[in-house]
């Protein structure tokens, strides 16, 4: 807004104009984007839809044909700490993290913890210090991949769900962060997907002879793309902070509601 109205209500206007205008869609195009787990199911599913709004992705992902010894030496030699540095260094920014990296229920439950809590809680901090714009950054988004596990109870998966419940409660509880450093915090969390993880899941329940469970389970399955529809929704509208976006059969994609409470 170049020309000013010339009189003190006029500078209100302006002022008032210029938040109106600042509140537009998050344009993609041109921006840089992480995925962890970009490799295959709903990370590569991420992958295609931040690159077909013209962002430049960065794919951490250490199982994938396409670019495995690539996603080995980035994490070999990079880790997240690298990541998030080598993503800055090489493109400038980093504007938007998917923490989507994660693993099903298994025996060593620590692993599981770790993966699917603990990086998501390391790479927040290490993207936000990027991101941050008290250190010269630009803002950004980061959307934190839990599951409809993270709301619900899940008696075959008590360890994954613990995790999900925690990256929610993580990603709910940084909403103060858009104001202080220009970054919203977003948790997705999706219903069953047809993804490996999914299929080793089921896989567990049918040789446990859970059949039925399996079934439900199969029952409400959703597709990939409408939880990469989803995470751009989250992206582009930057009204969503603290927000636990839902992606279910039976009712598409919706907010879990919460009462306004905090401790
Ligand atoms: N498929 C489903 O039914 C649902 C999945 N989710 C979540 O979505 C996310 C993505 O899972 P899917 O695409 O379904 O599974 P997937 O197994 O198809 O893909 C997960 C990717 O993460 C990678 N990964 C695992 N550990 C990693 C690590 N330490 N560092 C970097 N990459 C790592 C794997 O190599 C794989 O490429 C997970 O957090 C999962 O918990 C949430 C709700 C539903
Ligand atoms: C052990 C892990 C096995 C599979 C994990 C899956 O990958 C995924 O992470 C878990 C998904 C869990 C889904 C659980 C319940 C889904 C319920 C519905 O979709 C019910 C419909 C609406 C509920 C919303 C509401 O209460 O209004």
């Amino acid at each position: 807004m170049e020309d000013c109205i010339g009189h003190d209500n006029g500078v209100e206007i302006l002022v008032e104009i210029n938040m109106i205008c600042k509140s537009g869609p998050m344009k993609i195009e041109g921006k840089v984007a992480i995925v962890t787990g970009g490799g295959q199911g709903i990370g590569e599913r991420f992958c295609i839809a931040l690159l077909e709004k013209g962002a430049n992705v960065v794919i951490a992902d250490i199982k994938t044909r396409q670019g495995e010894s690539l996603s080995k030496q980035f994490n070999q030699k990079y880790g997240l700490n690298h990541l998030i540095n080598y993503t800055k260094s090489t493109f400038g920014n980093v504007d938007i993290l998917c923490n989507n990296a994660g693993v099903p229920e298994m025996e060593q439950w620590e692993k599981v913890l770790n993966i699917n809590l603990n990086s998501v809680i390391r790479g927040t901090k290490l993207a936000m210090e990027a991101m941050s714009t008290k250190n010269g950054g630009r803002g950004g988004i980061i959307i934190n991949t839990a599951s409809m596990g993270g709301i619900l109870p899940m008696p075959s998966g008590p360890v994954y769900c613990a995790s999900k419940f925690g990256v929610v409660g993580f990603s709910r509880s940084l909403d103060t962060c858009y104001e202080s450093d220009g970054i919203r915090v977003n948790a997705i969390c999706p219903s069953f997907a047809p993804t490996s993880l999914f299929e080793a899941s089921i896989d567990s329940l049918v040789n446990a002879n859970q059949h039925e469970e399996a079934r439900k389970m199969k029952a409400i399955i959703i597709s990939i793309d409408q939880v990469a529809r989803g995470m751009i929704q989250l992206v582009e509208d930057d009204t969503k902070n603290g927000a636990v976006m839902r992606i279910t059969a039976a009712k598409g994609i919706d907010y879990q509601p919460y009462r306004s409470s905090k401790l």
